[in-house]
């Protein structure tokens, strides 16, 4: 699929910024779980008092993130405010997962977002999940703490996605679990 090239692509530059080996980050994904989800919000006059999606971090290595019909709802928490990002036109937002923050040994964050509904029009999203393969170990990358110490547990991936599936969305829910 042309989307996992992309990933695959994008896992490599990540990479190289962070000093590791790119064939060795990109090979968690090659062959990893990838999902989507189609989001549907409907017209709200209540629009101010409900959420489309409550706040929450995707436990995803990255998520591909498409603003189909250009109406906005998307907000990214930075410096504890909720930023709207705007659709671009046949753009892809990438959001950095929890698995992402926790194997850069937090280099990289996850972000924390939600959507809000408007009470006049309707609102789709499609977003592209990419998790490692089954077999992965989800720990910081051994280069990343040859020097630094590990700031976040190791766990299998199923040992994650059991976590997660067992907890609602709430915030960075699973950063916080395994941080050490
Ligand atoms: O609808 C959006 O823009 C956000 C969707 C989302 O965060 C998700 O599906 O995890
Ligand atoms: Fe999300």
């Amino acid at each position: 699929m042309e989307l996992h090239k992309v990933m695959i692509h994008l896992m490599k530059l990540m990479a190289n910024n962070l000093g590791t080996d790119p064939e060795m980050l990109a090979s968690f994904f090659e062959d990893g779980i990838q999902g989507i989800r189609m989001n549907y919000y409907p017209p709200c006059a209540e629009a101010s008092k409900v959420y489309g999606l409550a706040p929450h971090s995707d436990a995803t290595g990255l998520t591909l993130l498409l603003q189909v019909n250009e109406v906005e709802g998307l907000q990214i928490k930075r410096n504890e405010k909720w930023v709207p990002v705007k659709p671009i036109p046949a753009s892809f937002i990438i959001n950095i997962g929890d698995m992402m923050e926790i194997m850069s040994n937090g280099e990289y964050k996850s972000i924390e977002h939600r959507a809000v509904v408007n009470p006049e029009k309707e609102r789709l999203s499609i977003a592209a999940f990419h998790n490692p393969k089954r077999c992965s170990q989800i720990g910081p990358l051994p280069d990343l703490t040859k020097t630094n110490k590990a700031l976040y547990k190791t766990v299998s991936f199923q040992e994650f996605m059991k976590l997660k599936m067992s907890s609602k969305l709430d915030g960075k829910f699973m950063v916080k679990k395994l941080k050490l």
